[in-house]
């Protein structure tokens, strides 16, 4: 299991197959690899089968919204995603963390404290991430979108097979430590569908906890999915204006489901399937 960066994956990760070993890779270097399965075992287990020695592990964005929303697909088709991400800075390394924490404490003592991490390290500018919200995750392509946005839209795509689908996404960086939450607005391929039927579909659905009573005030958020390897959906609503257009509110630990759980998923799903023996 490799997690130390893309450059350092794409320079061993092949030695280590070379070697005998199968690998599973929580960086970006080969997800988009058209011989490297991408896999979220609550949506695409099956890819596994195609391997080449090496299976990667998505983007934590994307893993948490093709979860909540794969029972939806199978059942009802997707036509579109438009999605807004609200992520942790713990998906920058320990290096963004100790900034939130030192910057947060250097404010409140009315001290300064020069940004150094966030957004990007290696960034020309960087910004204060403390009391701030900064609209940029990784750094920015030829499109104005960002290569987050952009992993979003293409491993959703990937994981999916579904290349023909509409995905949009804007990814910004708030100060909390761990969990990222998503506003998600789909559109699914049918009409007439209701806020409980798909109340109901996720009930039950892998890898989900529904968590949405507006009455209890019961809704997914960071600070409580800390630790869990579940992806907690709540705020389902239709759309007011569009019959097959629904709005939901997505939060998982991007630590665990977002990254290691996932990859030990994996590692445990090349066993069941009989692919490693
Ligand atoms: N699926 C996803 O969405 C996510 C993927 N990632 C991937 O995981 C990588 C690491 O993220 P994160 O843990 O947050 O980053 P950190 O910066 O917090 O930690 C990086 C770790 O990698 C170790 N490391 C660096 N180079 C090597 C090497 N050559 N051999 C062995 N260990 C090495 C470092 O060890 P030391 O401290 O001793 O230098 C450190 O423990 C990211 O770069 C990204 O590619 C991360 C988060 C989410
Ligand atoms: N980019 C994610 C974490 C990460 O490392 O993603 P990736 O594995 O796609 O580079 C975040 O900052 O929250």
């Amino acid at each position: 299991m490799f997690s130390a960066g893309g450059s350092v994956s794409k320079e061993l990760a092949p030695e280590a197959v070379k070697r005998g070993a199968i690998v599973v890779d929580n960086t970006s270097a080969f997800r988009m690899d058209e011989n490297t399965p991408l896999v979220v075992p609550e949506v695409n287990e099956e890819d596994l089968h195609s391997h080449n020695g090496i299976i990667a592990n998505p983007n934590c964005s994307t893993i948490q919204m093709v979860v909540a929303l794969e029972p939806l697909r199978k059942k009802f088709g997707l036509e579109k995603i438009i999605v807004s991400t609200y992520q942790a800075v713990s998906g920058a390394g320990a290096a963004a963390v100790e900034e939130l924490e030192q910057q947060t404490q250097a404010i409140l003592n009315g001290e300064d404290y020069e940004p150094k991490i966030l957004p990007v390290k290696s960034a020309k500018k960087h910004y204060q991430i403390a009391f701030n919200a900064i609209p940029q995750i990784d750094t920015f392509v030829d499109n104005g979108f960002t290569f987050e946005e952009m992993k979003m839209i293409n491993e959703t795509k990937k994981i999916m097979h579904m290349p023909e689908l509409q995905v949009a996404a804007t990814c910004v960086r708030l100060p909390v430590g761990t969990g990222h939450s998503e506003s998600v607005y789909i559109e699914i391929g049918q009409g007439g569908v209701s806020a409980a039927e798909v109340k109901e579909l996720l009930t039950d659905a892998p890898g989900i906890v529904l968590q949405d009573d507006p009455d209890q005030q019961l809704y997914p958020m960071p600070a409580f999915c800390v630790g869990k390897n579940d992806v907690f959906v709540g705020r389902i609503r239709k759309d007011l204006d569009y019959d097959k257009g629904f709005h939901m509110w997505v939060v998982s630990d991007n630590l665990l489901k977002g990254a290691a759980w996932n990859s030990v998923q994996i590692a445990e799903s090349l066993v069941k399937t009989g692919i490693v023996k």
